[in-house]
């Protein structure tokens, strides 16, 4: 049986993705690394506790200066607050990339 590839996400996030209202999420290039069409194992950033799969739908890359009320809106958060959340995440950091799922179960 193949291993999924990982992926964790802070736990504030987890009912936002399993409700479906966060539907991307914003990386630096460390996790860009992902491919469309792949299924990635969630857990939790602090526990490592699985909870949900999804599916890759795109990797695009964006940079900071370039986030919309779009992106904010499928992370189900204002620009204002998303923009803050990465650059608290990533300090510095002007490439982005946007990472497009589905939830599988
Ligand atoms: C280890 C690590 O970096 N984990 C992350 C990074 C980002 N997120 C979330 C926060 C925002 O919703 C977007 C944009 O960065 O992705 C995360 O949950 N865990």
């Amino acid at each position: 049986m193949s291993e999924l590839t990982p992926i964790s996400f802070f736990s504030r996030f987890e009912d936002d993705i399993l409700s479906g209202a966060k539907t991307i999420t914003l990386r630096d290039e460390s996790e860009s690394h992902f491919k469309v069409g792949e299924t990635l194992s969630v857990s939790t950033f602090e526990e490592d506790r699985w909870f949900c799969n999804i599916k890759v739908l795109s990797v695009t890359k964006v940079a900071f200066h370039h986030l919309t009320e779009d992106h904010a809106e499928q992370e189900n958060m204002s620009l204002e607050f998303l923009k803050s959340l990465i650059q608290e995440v990533y300090p510095g950091v002007e490439e982005l990339f946007e990472i497009k799922f589905q939830l599988l179960n």
